[in-house]
């Protein structure tokens, strides 16, 4: 039984990463270095809570929302359906996702850039009309990743997709690494960090191929 190809759809962490817009730039500081009498090295981690490959918690858009450490562990371990959406639209509307996601589909990621912007920030990038919300919810979706910084557009003040989400008590994943991935269905595997009261948490995002039928 050959070993399931894992693919790996999380931005490696590194000073440098670019970062929301006025947000915490990401810094790693030694706290101990291996020298002598010192056996080890401890490093002194400063980040975003949306720094990287991220859950969402509902308290980053509601006051009321529960944070990440509450996050229900089975939106992000399961089955998943990769789609492609062309790169470049400001925002996905239902009419890009027409009768390509089946009914009962639980877990939806979507890739909308070329190519993942790792160098450089990019405000241009794909957000989620409310209305597409809206209709992956009434599908069955419960979980929708996307390679984007945000399901809102840069200078969104109303979060329309967030609160879209809200509403349908949905979970979110931003800042997939969906490069060279192709179109299909994956076991999707994503534990938000248990950071208890946090509103977002990074996550090791990968994909597993599904074992081979029969
Ligand atoms: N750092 C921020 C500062 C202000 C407003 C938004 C952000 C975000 O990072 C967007 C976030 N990833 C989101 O879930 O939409
Ligand atoms: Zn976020
Ligand atoms: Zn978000």
């Amino acid at each position: 039984m050959g070993e399931r190809r894992i693919w790996d759809i999380s931005q490696p962490v590194r000073a440098g990463i670019p970062v929301w817009p006025g947000d915490t730039a990401y810094a790693e500081e030694r706290t101990w270095s291996i020298g002598p009498g010192c056996p080890v090295t401890v490093s002194r981690l400063t980040l975003s809570s949306h720094t990287g490959t991220h859950a969402d918690a509902p308290l980053h858009y509601a006051a009321d929302g529960e944070p990440a450490g509450a996050l229900d562990l089975t939106r992000y371990l399961g089955p998943a359906l990769l789609l492609h959406v062309r790169p470049g639209l400001p925002r996905v509307e239902p009419a890009h996702l027409d009768g390509r996601v089946p009914p009962g589909t639980r877990r939806l990621l979507l890739r909308t850039m070329g190519s993942f912007p790792h160098a450089a920030w990019d405000s241009r990038f794909t957000a989620l009309a409310a209305e597409t919300v809206d209709l992956l919810a009434g599908l069955g979706v419960r979980l929708i990743g996307v390679d984007s910084p945000s399901l809102d557009p840069e200078d969104s003040k109303t979060l329309d997709a967030h609160h879209a989400v809200r509403r349908h008590g949905l979970s979110i994943l931003e800042g997939l690494v969906l490069d060279g991935v192709p179109e299909g269905a994956y076991e999707l595997i994503a534990l938000p960090l248990k950071l208890a009261t946090a509103d977002a948490a990074p996550v090791r995002a990968i994909l597993r191929d599904l074992p081979r039928q029969g």
